[in-house]
This record gives structure tokens, C-alpha cells and sequence, in this order.
């Protein structure tokens, strides 16, 4: 055998035992806990043999408390570049064999690298979590490998989408990575995410409480909002973000792929025009709107389980990816509150960052009142709706569907803050409030005197109810001013949807000269 086949030997003998991560007890150990390893992760995200693997041999350099004896080939991150459905990706996935993930100064650098590479070519970020947090025994060399991902993962917001899949433990400060991507993905039961574990929260508050419960799944997708999605298993994890990348472009200087469309434009749905109780205070589903205006009725639901009363997520028009947000009447009437307006304009923002036209759908009765809210600072997380709908320069449609009240309808897309277009159904009531707030304000002293009177007040209030309501509960006052672009017959909606967004292809809108806003938080 030559010298150079010998050496050829040692490289694939050096590249198999890199593959074995952590060993086969540690991967077996692995598996029994119902997780795949890295690379089975990898493996499964992308395009049959795209993945092209760096630093596979990189070593870290700490001898603390006996780390020069857990010595692995590549640490444990395994990092690298691929293609998914032929796009370029850059991913990386935390080995839970090796020294429990836990992140070392090496892992930093690999990491990194593949970070700047990502934001070098214009290509998306995915990371797989599963690690104990900084490795300890490298003291403050993993808090600051921490401190140059986080970095990269601000100087990357809005350039190239970043998306992390949690799929093991994520604690201490190792959670503001994921944090600061745009969508996170949580595996159920077997992931979790919280800044201090069960065992610190009994110490510090007395609160007894396991990592599930805590900081798994179920309480990020309903309750916190942290993730935006809740996968029951690996498997479907991997299809969540293989669907939601094919709806998002490469960078912020792309559009999103655009696909071929089978559904026609011009498709009417008849069910529209039946579709708003005649009691204004009745509810219907949002969802069903939804699904009879978009491409084949498809949408991919961002956050489906936190604040139903409003919807966000992908569809496609004509085979153009478009971002929604609805509002729900069928989920608390609708109504805007702190989570609800938190999740739309974080939506909103990444739709506009990322080149994505907006179509909002409108039904919302008005803010959710009381101290619940005011002291949860309501009125900072309705303004970041605002503001991230008045700062967005993408196309934006607007279709006013039923009530638009307040402050409410001025945050959901309406003219002022640069809609495009805005078309209302005819069932749609725009004006300052509801007909009996309205009244209770305007009429409550002349009310007031004709009960003292022993006049009929109901008889009083119901007349002047009616008045109002036959002057602005309609789209035509707002359409006289042009406020409102058309009234349109519901089962045309997909069609001046699709035609909308044809027209606005070529919409260049710029913002004021600055270092960048201060968004309210
Ligand atoms: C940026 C700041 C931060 O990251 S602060 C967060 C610091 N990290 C933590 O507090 C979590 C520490 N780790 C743990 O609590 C557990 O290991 C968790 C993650 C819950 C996993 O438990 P379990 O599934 O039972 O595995 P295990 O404990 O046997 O760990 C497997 C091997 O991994 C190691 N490991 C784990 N975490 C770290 C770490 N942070 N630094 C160094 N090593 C770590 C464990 O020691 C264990 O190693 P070995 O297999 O015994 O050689």
C-alpha cells in the first residue's frame, strides 16, 4: 500500500469516527430518549447528499477538570452547508452526544463561521438546539462564543432568515439565540426553553414546577408566544421548516419563490357573500375566508395556538407568497389585545424585512379593555402593531370584511398608514365605535332626562341606535373620502386580491433617512 493510500485510510477511518459524535453508547443513550442525533437531523432537513460538512475535525483546547480526556472529532456541533428543494441553506445542529452539546469556544467558531458564510452568500440560517448551555468548564471562552453568535444573529435579523428548531434542552442565556431568530420550532415533550431551570425557580421563589411545565412546548406555543411552532415529532418538525422556507425568500434583496398557480384568479366563491351573520355580534370563522380566497385554499399558519384572535401566516396569491393577517371574530370577537398585537407586528415586521406583500383581513370590534391590559402595557404593544404596519414598505392590501372601530382600525392597515389598496365588503361598518358606545356618550344626558320624565328611553336609545347606524355602520362614509379604494362583492375578493398584488409588483416606497426607528417595546 502506497503512502498516500494509507493516508487516504486514516482520513476515511478519522471521518467515521467523526460521524460516531459523541460514540455508539452515547448515540444508543440518544435514541432511548426518543431523539435523533445531529446528524440524523441533517440528514433528514436536506436535499439527499447536498450537505457539504466543515471543521469536522475540529478539536477544542480546554484541560479544565479533566476536558483534555473528552476529546471528540468536530466538538459537538455539526455544521455545515446544503441545499433544501435546490436552495442554498447554511445549518447547523448541536450534539447532544458530545459533552451534552454544551457549547465550547470551538463550537462558537464553527458556528460563527457558518453564520458569516450564510450572511456572505444570501442564503437562510437553520439551527438544531440540543445542548446543556455554555460548557462550564470553559468559563467565560463559551459565554463569550455565546456573545459572537448572539452578535451575528442581530447583524443577520432582517438580511437572511434564521430559523431554529429546538429539540433538546435549551437553558440559561443559550435561549437568546433562538430568541433573537425569526421563527423557533419546539419538539413536544422532549425540548424545553427557560432562562432558569425548575430546581433554581424553587430555590429563588418557592414555586414547584417541572421543565414541561415550565418551559416546554405546550406553554411557548400557547402561553409565552416564544415559539411559533409546536411539532409532536422530529420528523415533523423538519416538514415545518421545509414548508415554511418555501415560502420565504434567500435574503432581503429576493422575493420570495414564486410557484405555479392551479387555482384560477378569477375563481368567485359564492359562500363569501353568505358568510356574515346578520347579528353583528354573531361570530364566523375567519379561517373559512381564508381558505376561499387563497391558492387552492392552502395557508401555513404561523403561532396557531397563541392569541386566536388573530390569525398570521403564509398563502400564496396566483403562486405569490403573501403574508396574512386576519383577524378572528370567531376567538374573544376578535378583539386586539397585548398578544394579539405583539404577534401580528412581529409578523408584519418579517413580512416587510423579508419582501413579502401583506393582506389583512379585517373584523375587529375595538381594544380589549380593562386594567388586565392597561397594566400589561396595551397601549406600547398596539403601538408596535402600528408602527410595524406604518413603517412597512412592501405591497399592502386591506379588506375591511365587517366591523372596523377605533384605534382599531387605524392600526390594522388602513389608508393612512400607506395601504395600497383598501377594498371593504358592503357588510363592513367603519366608524369610531359600536352604535350603543356611541349612543351611551352622545345621547346619555338627553337619555337620562327622559327617564326622569318617564318617557320610553329604550324606544329613545333604540331610534338613535338605528340613526347611527344607518350613517356609518357601512363602508360608503369612509369610501366617499377615499379612505376605502372600492366596495366589493365578497366572492370577488380572491380576484382584486390577485389582481392587487399584479399591480403592485413594481411598488418602491422608501422611509425617511435614519440609524433606525425606536419601534415602542
Ligand atoms: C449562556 C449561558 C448559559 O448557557 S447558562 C446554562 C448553563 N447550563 C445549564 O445550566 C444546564 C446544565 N446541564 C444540565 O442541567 C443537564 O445536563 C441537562 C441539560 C438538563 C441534560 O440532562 P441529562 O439529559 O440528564 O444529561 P446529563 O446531565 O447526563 O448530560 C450529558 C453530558 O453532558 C454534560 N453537560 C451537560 N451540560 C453541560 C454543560 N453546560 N457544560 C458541560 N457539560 C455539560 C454532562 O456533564 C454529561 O457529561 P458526561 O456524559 O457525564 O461526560
Amino acid at each position: 500500500m502506497s503512502k498516500q493510500v494509507e493516508k487516504i485510510k486514516e482520513l476515511i477511518a478519522k471521518r467515521e469516527q467523526a460521524r460516531l459524535g459523541g460514540g455508539e453508547k452515547a448515540i444508543e443513550k440518544q435514541h432511548a430518549r426518543g431523539k435523533y442525533t445531529a446528524r440524523e437531523r441533517i440528514e433528514m432537513l436536506v436535499d439527499a447528499g447536498s450537505f457539504e460538512e466543515y471543521d469536522m475535525f475540529k478539536l477544542h483546547r480546554c484541560t479544565n477538570f479533566g476536558m483534555e480526556k473528552k476529546q471528540y472529532l468536530g466538538d459537538g456541533v455539526v455544521a455545515g452547508s446544503a441545499t433544501i428543494a435546490g436552495r442554498l441553506v447554511y445549518v447547523y445542529a448541536q450534539d447532544f452526544t458530545v459533552n451534552g452539546g454544551s457549547l465550547s469556544e470551538t463550537m462558537a467558531q464553527k458556528i460563527c463561521k457558518v453564520m458569516d458564510m450564510a450572511m456572505t452568500m444570501g442564503a437562510p440560517v437553520i439551527c438544531m438546539n440540543d445542548s446543556g448551555g455554555a460548557r462550564i468548564q470553559e468559563g467565560i471562552c463559551a459565554l463569550a462564543g455565546y456573545g459572537e453568535i448572539f452578535e451575528r444573529n442581530i447583524l443577520a435579523s432582517g438580511v437572511i432568515p434564521q430559523i431554529s428548531a429546538i429539540m433538546g434542552p435549551c437553558a440559561g442565556g443559550a435561549v437568546y439565540s433562538p430568541g433573537l431568530t425569526d421563527f423557533i420550532i419546539m419538539k413536544e415533550q422532549t425540548s424545553y426553553m427557560f432562562l432558569t431551570g425548575p430546581k433554581v425557580v424553587k430555590t429563588v421563589t418557592g414555586e414547584d414546577i417541572d421543565a414541561e411545565h415550565l418551559g416546554g412546548a405546550s406553554v411557548h406555543a400557547t402561553k409565552s408566544g416564544v415559539t411559533h411552532f409546536a411539532a409532536k415529532t422530529e420528523e415533523e418538525a423538519i416538514e415545518m421548516i421545509k414548508s415554511l422556507l418555501s415560502y420565504i425568500p434567500s435574503n432581503n434583496t429576493e422575493e420570495a419563490p414564486r410557484v405555479e398557480c392551479t387555482d384560477p384568479i378569477d375563481r368567485m366563491d359564492d359562500t363569501l357573500n353568505e358568510i356574515i351573520p346578520d347579528d353583528p355580534n354573531q361570530a364566523y370563522d375567519m379561517y373559512k375566508v381564508i381558505g376561499a380566497v387563497t391558492d387552492n385554499g392552502e395557508f401555513f399558519e404561523i403561532q396557531p395556538k397563541f392569541a386566536k384572535n388573530i390569525i398570521t401566516g403564509f398563502a400564496r396569491f396566483n403562486g405569490q407568497s403573501v403574508g396574512i393577517v386576519a383577524n378572528q371574530p370567531a376567538a374573544y370577537a376578535g378583539v386586539l389585545d397585548v398578544n394579539a398585537s405583539r404577534k401580528a407586528a412581529r409578523f408584519v415586521r418579517f413580512c416587510d424585512a423579508f419582501n413579502i406583500p401583506i393582506v389583512s383581513l379585517v373584523d375587529v370590534p375595538g381594544f380589549l379593555p380593562g386594567t388586565g391590559q392597561e397594566y400589561n402595557a396595551v397601549i406600547l404593544h398596539g403601538a408596535q402593531l402600528l408602527y410595524a404596519y406604518g413603517e412597512a414598505t412592501v405591497p399592502k392590501i386591506t379588506i375591511t370584511l365587517r366591523k372596523s372601530y377605533g384605534g382599531s382600525h387605524i392600526v390594522m392597515g388602513c389608508k393612512q398608514l400607506r395601504a395600497d389598496l383598501n377594498f371593504a365588503w358592503p357588510s363592513s361598518e367603519i366608524a369610531v365605535m359600536g352604535a350603543s358606545g356611541a349612543v351611551a356618550v352622545l345621547c346619555g344626558k338627553e337619555a337620562k332626562a327622559k327617564k326622569e320624565a318617564g318617557e320610553d328611553v329604550k324606544a329613545f336609545l333604540a331610534e338613535k341606535e338605528q340613526e347611527y347606524t344607518d350613517k356609518f355602520a357601512n363602508p360608503y362614509q369612509a369610501a366617499q373620502y377615499g379612505y376605502i379604494d372600492d366596495v366589493i362583492e365578497p366572492r370577488n375578493t380572491r380576484f382584486r386580491i390577485c389582481r392587487g398584488l399584479a399591480q403592485l409588483a413594481t411598488k418602491r416606497q422608501s422611509l425617511p433617512a435614519k440609524k433606525h426607528g425606536c419601534m415602542p417595546m
